[in-house]
């Protein structure tokens, strides 16, 4: 399957909304249940009463987190949500995204001077995808570092926050991820050497794009995702791969 770069994802986002009219509210909750469904094949299939610490920046990488965070709290987890922002920085869908949590109750608490992360048994890194700009800043740098040193096993949605999607360079901080679950296709930043290093298993999921919206960008894409919406991948030579191969049911 092809690799992107950050500006072809970009433009797969952006034809998705405004060509085909599939919503950035859909792309998201696609992002963030299969997300969670991830979470709780990373916890045995047994998530009930278990505590998950969910780390939110406030782009769209932090909405997808949002998406994961009532999913798995519908579904029984103990979750807490650390953002990297007060509630009023939030805006557009991640705002959204954050008010339904609010309206559920899931504790929810942003990051100040001094925080520590709570003990848990699994961290979803949602600060920050694509729209990485230099080294993280801020609230985001703390919560990185705070997250590297938690004993937990890290979950990174799309990209380890941190981590170049086109060169696969990790910035200063960056996410050292157990497992990255990327959306669409792999960035191409994750098949490098650093990339593969710094971003654990590799798994795509799937958010629902036409392979003629592809075809429209020159990439011939195979229907990838006949077995499952979230898969594992293998990478070879620098190609990824679908693990057992396309069609196989990867969980049983
Ligand atoms: N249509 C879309 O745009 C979709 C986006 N999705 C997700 O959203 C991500 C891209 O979203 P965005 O373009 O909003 O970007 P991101 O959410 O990746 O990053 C932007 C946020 O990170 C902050 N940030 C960037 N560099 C920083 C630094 N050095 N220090 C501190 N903060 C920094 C920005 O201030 C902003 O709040 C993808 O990786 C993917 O996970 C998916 O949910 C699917 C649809
Ligand atoms: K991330």
């Amino acid at each position: 399957m092809p690799a992107l770069t950050r500006e072809q994802m970009r433009e797969v986002d952006r034809i998705m909304v405004e060509e085909y009219g599939i919503t950035l509210l859909q792309m998201m909750e696609n992002a963030g249940r299969n997300l969670a469904w991830l979470a709780l094949q990373w916890l045995d299939g047994d998530l009930v009463d278990r505590p998950i610490v969910v780390l939110a920046g406030r782009g769209n990488n932090g909405g997808g987190g949002l998406v994961a965070a009532r999913h798995l709290a519908n579904w029984g987890a103990w979750v807490q949500v650390l953002c990297s922002h007060p509630p009023d920085a939030y805006q557009g869908v991640p705002a959204q995204q954050l008010a339904i949590l609010q309206a559920m109750e899931v504790p929810l608490a942003w990051a100040e001077e001094g925080w520590e992360l709570p003990p848990c048994d699994l961290v979803v890194d949602a600060l920050i995808g694509y729209g990485l700009k230099g080294d993280p800043r801020g609230r985001v740098r703390d919560l990185i570092q705070l997250a590297n040193s938690s004993v937990a096993p890290i979950l990174s949605l799309d990209v380890p926050s941190g981590l170049d999607a086109d060169t696969g360079q990790g910035a200063t901080p960056h996410i050292r991820a157990a497992a990255t679950l990327t959306l669409a296709l792999p960035k191409q930043g994750l098949l490098t050497p650093t990339g593969q290093a710094l971003s654990g298993d590799l798994y795509l999921a799937d958010i629902s794009v036409p392979p003629g919206l592809y075809r429209r960008l020159g990439l011939e894409v195979p229907p990838l995702f006949s077995a499952g919406t979230v898969l594992p991948l293998t990478v070879v030579d620098g190609q990824a791969l679908i693990q057992g191969g396309a069609g196989r049911t990867p969980w049983t």
